[in-house]
């Protein structure tokens, strides 16, 4: 019988990149014992008897710790050995060959990087697929290419109902792990069995530190997404429930000023900082890479807004930072359609860091999720939207892994599961400029509430290992949008208000007088 292996943390060796000193055997074994699961041999210039050597003793070891070894591409070596499996490249001796050679049982694995890579080796009945590049690497020259974090969701779903195993590879480190493994779940909700790693722990000094900090990554991370999944399918949200917790979204604002860290366009900049005041929060706008890590301690919310992309570096590094402190993230991605560049940016950026909350009208979201229905014209939308906005949103969570926002006369938010209707807000909202971007920065204070609620609920996080970002998003999203559409409302019935120009003050008036009350008694909401 076919032996069943825990592709938790899978090691791909790496003797090149060894630190000074450092034995590769003395590596090995530390790795083991900071729960490396699975042992792939790879020496892509060793000679035979050489290979072999290394083959046999690296078995020695993983045997000390029941763990099984995997030779890369030598089918020769892998009999010589006794080795558990081989791996196999693209080009390396075809799948159905490998078979014939190797005892019966043998694991065999292949490397995949497109859909019709998974669907042969589907076909082959190979055992595992190693999926990759994830992110760049700096071991081994990419011969295919980089397919980002969220290219692999919709290889793991070519996986469903095929109890195939899957981990990804290519640039794996501790610091990516949980991005990786959180932002590579298929629409389906399958997720990795494990990730592959090399340098991170064989260029390491302390590989048994670097193997630990990976596995309980790995482990925490899966339980969470077997909970995930569970509570997808018990979990519901009462009108009344999520009025009550935005209401006291509001309230912690008011009470902590949370610093909302915007990275915004130069359109819009004086008027969110003076939205964000006027919610009670803290604006700062900064763009500057060399302050994003000071500003990520501090920030109790991050907003990424490229209108005017002038420092995308700025905006790797403070999302990447933001995730690491477990920090809310929105993405608001203006005028997404309208360019390559704007195109290339968002995925750049979303393949690297994970957004909490994504915002955007429907040209916007329509160009980040590929589709034709809705039409895009510069910063605005054309044409009447989505057909069927509540799928739309849904599906487009499921896929980026977080919460959709779609805005125009009436707003849209889903994470995946539940799905809000919001029918508040006024047609001159769509008549002055960066409207939207307004709506981003209330989104981002209200999630800084959010995160600060959970905070406070939970002082020493226990499930922090598995949390990419702390407190519920999702009501932060709802809390955003009802706070600026119910101001907008309020401040367009006032006698002062004659057209755009004195509605926008209007607007900073009645978002500094919102209260929980006239939050909880004017909004306009639907849960389907
Ligand atoms: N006709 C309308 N009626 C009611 N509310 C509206 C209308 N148009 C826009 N809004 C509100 O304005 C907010 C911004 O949405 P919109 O779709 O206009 O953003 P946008 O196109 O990104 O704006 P901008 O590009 O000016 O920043 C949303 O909360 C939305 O509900
Ligand atoms: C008009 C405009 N151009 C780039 S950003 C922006 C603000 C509204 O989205």
């Amino acid at each position: 019988m076919r032996r069943e292996i825990d592709f938790s943390l899978y090691l791909v060796t790496g003797r090149e990149l060894l630190p000074p000193g450092k034995d590769y055997f003395e590596s090995i074994q530390e790795s083991l014992e900071g729960g490396v699961t699975v042992v792939q041999v790879r020496e892509k210039t060793a000679d035979t008897a050489e290979f072999l050597d290394i083959a046999l003793k690296t078995k020695e070891l993983c045997q000390k710790y029941d763990v099984p070894l995997i030779i890369n591409d030598r089918l020769d070596i892998a009999l010589a050995v006794k080795a558990d499996g081989v791996h196999l490249g693209q080009t390396d001796m075809p799948v159905s060959v490998a078979r014939q050679l190797l005892p019966a049982g043998t694991i065999i694995g292949v490397s995949c990087n497109n859909a019709d890579h998974v669907k042969n080796a589907i076909s082959e009945g190979v055992d595992y697929v190693g999926i990759g590049a994830v992110w760049g690497t700096a071991t081994k020259k990419l011969t295919s290419p980089i397919i980002g974090v969220r290219g692999v969701g919709a290889l793991l779903r070519e996986l469903d109902n095929t109890g195939l195993k899957a981990v990804a590879i290519g640039g794996i480190k501790g610091a990516n792990a949980l991005r990786t493994l959180h932002g590579t779940v298929s629409t389906t909700g399958h997720g990795l069995d494990g990730v592959a790693v090399v340098s991170d722990i064989a260029g390491s000094t302390k590989p048994r530190d670097a193997a630990r900090t990976l596995r309980d990554t790995v482990s925490a991370f899966k339980e969470q997404l077997q909970n995930e999944l569970q509570a997808s399918i018990n979990v519901s949200y009462a009108k009344k429930d999520v009025l009550t917790s935005v209401s006291k979204l509001l309230n912690n604002v008011k009470a902590y000023k949370p610093l909302i860290h915007q990275i915004t366009n130069n359109v819009v900049t004086t008027q969110s900082a003076n939205a964000t005041l006027a919610l009670g929060a803290s604006p700062i706008m900064a763009t500057a890479p060399e302050e994003m890590k000071d500003l990520s301690r501090v920030l109790g919310a991050l907003l990424v807004n490229f209108g005017t992309i002038t420092s995308k570096e700025g905006m790797l590094l403070a999302g990447q930072f933001a995730n690491e402190e477990k920090k809310p993230l929105v993405f608001d991605p203006v005028g997404v359609g309208a360019t390559d560049f704007r195109r290339t940016t968002a995925a750049q950026l979303l393949n690297t860091w994970q957004a909490s909350v994504i915002k955007g009208n429907a040209g916007e979201l329509a160009a980040l999720a590929d589709s034709k229905e809705v039409q895009a014209k510069g910063v605005d939308t054309s044409g009447t939207g989505f057909s069927d906005p509540a799928s739309f949103v849904k599906s487009l969570a499921r896929k980026e892994r977080c919460i959709i926002v779609l805005t125009g006369s009436t707003d849209w938010i889903s994470d995946g599961n539940v799905v809000i209707r919001l029918d508040n807000g006024h047609p001159m909202l769509g008549d002055i400029t960066g409207s939207g971007c307004m709506l981003g920065t209330c989104i981002a204070t209200f999630c800084a509430g959010a995160y600060l609620k959970a905070v406070e609920d939970e002082p020493i996080s226990e499930r922090s290992l598995s949390t990419i970002v702390r407190g519920d998003m999702l009501l932060g999203a709802v809390g955003g949008v009802l706070a600026l559409t119910i101001a907008s409302e309020i401040a367009a019935q006032r006698v002062d208000v004659r057209g755009t120009g004195t509605f926008f003050p209007a607007l900073i008036d009645e978002l500094y007088h919102l209260t929980p009350d006239k939050l909880t008694q004017l909004a306009k909401i639907q849960i389907l």
